[in-house]
């Protein structure tokens, strides 16, 4: 189980708090989307759980051991368990897909071999094995500077598959993608999911991607959750108190029409 318990955190200079005491509670095997608009804290969320970002104040417990209570070593050993896909893909561009996919492992991989790349015939078959998961076995050389975004994605996942997570978190790891690529790469996550019981949590921009894929909806406002249940309980009413019309510029980013959210003036 996966818990927060009043996790704040205001960044440096800043006079507004980017999460305000959200307490959370995660069941094994749940697919938790959350969802908010730009600015919300959603990022803040993922990325203080495994402490990409320091919370100020609060604790993460995960499977009862105390995130936030770690040592460095600790947390190097935990963030073995915890695999994390971003927007931007966070892959080694000049290294071949395979190097990036067993470089999944290198938190549970002693440094010396991970800093000489000695790997062994096992890292690189399982590696292979993951990357056939998802489709890419042949593009195994390749460098993955050459690849297309949903590909890179896809190392990502296999990335994640080497790792052997028992939770997965994701930072709008579709929002880069085209709309086909999207639901492509949410369907491999998706699998992760229903065929391992891996439990996830997704950023998402995608209200539709949210309602199809995942079992409970999170929504952010302002750094406080303000919407927790079933994606079929999430209607007009909810989606307007997660997506308040911008005060500043007036924008009402919400389409519910569409079922969309434009989430800054750029997705416009
Ligand atoms: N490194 C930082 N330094 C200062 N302020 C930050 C930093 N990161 C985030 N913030 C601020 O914290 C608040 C929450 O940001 P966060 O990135 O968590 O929101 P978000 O919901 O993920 O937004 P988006 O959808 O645009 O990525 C915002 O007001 C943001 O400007």
């Amino acid at each position: 189980m996966l818990e927060l318990k009043g996790i704040s955190k205001r960044y440096a200079g800043e006079k507004t708090f980017a999460l305000n005491r959200v307490d959370l509670r995660i069941m094994p095997g749940e697919f938790v989307a959350v969802l908010g608009r730009s600015g919300a804290g959603k990022s803040s969320l993922i990325r203080c759980i495994n402490r990409l970002e320091e919370p100020d104040a609060g604790e993460v417990v995960w499977n009862g051991q105390s995130i936030t209570g770690m040592n460095a070593r600790e947390l190097r050993s935990i963030r073995g368990e915890i695999g994390m896909v971003f927007q931007h893909f966070n892959l080694l561009p000049r290294m071949s897909v395979l190097t990036n996919v067993i470089a999944g492992s290198f938190a549970v991989m002693p440094r010396w071999r991970s800093l000489i790349g000695a790997f062994t015939r096992e890292d690189r078959t399982r590696a292979l094995s993951a990357l056939r998961e998802v489709g890419l076995e042949e593009l195994a050389k390749r460098r993955v500077e050459d690849l297309s975004g949903g590909q890179k994605q896809r190392v990502a996942i296999a990335r994640v598959l080497m790792q052997q997570p028992t939770l997965l978190l994701g930072d709008e790891p579709i929002s880069s993608l085209d709309a086909v690529t999207a639901k492509r790469v949410m369907t491999y996550i998706a699998g992760l999911h229903i065929e391992r019981g891996i439990t996830i949590v997704l950023n998402l921009h995608d209200v539709a991607m949210a309602r199809a894929y995942a079992t409970r909806i999170v929504g952010i406002t302002a750094g406080c959750i303000t919407f927790d249940d079933t994606p079929e309980q999430l209607g007009e009413d909810e989606l307007r108190l997660i997506y308040p019309p911008d005060e500043e510029d007036g924008i009402n980013i919400l389409n519910l029409e569409r079922n969309e959210v434009h989430v800054s003036r750029e997705y416009n």
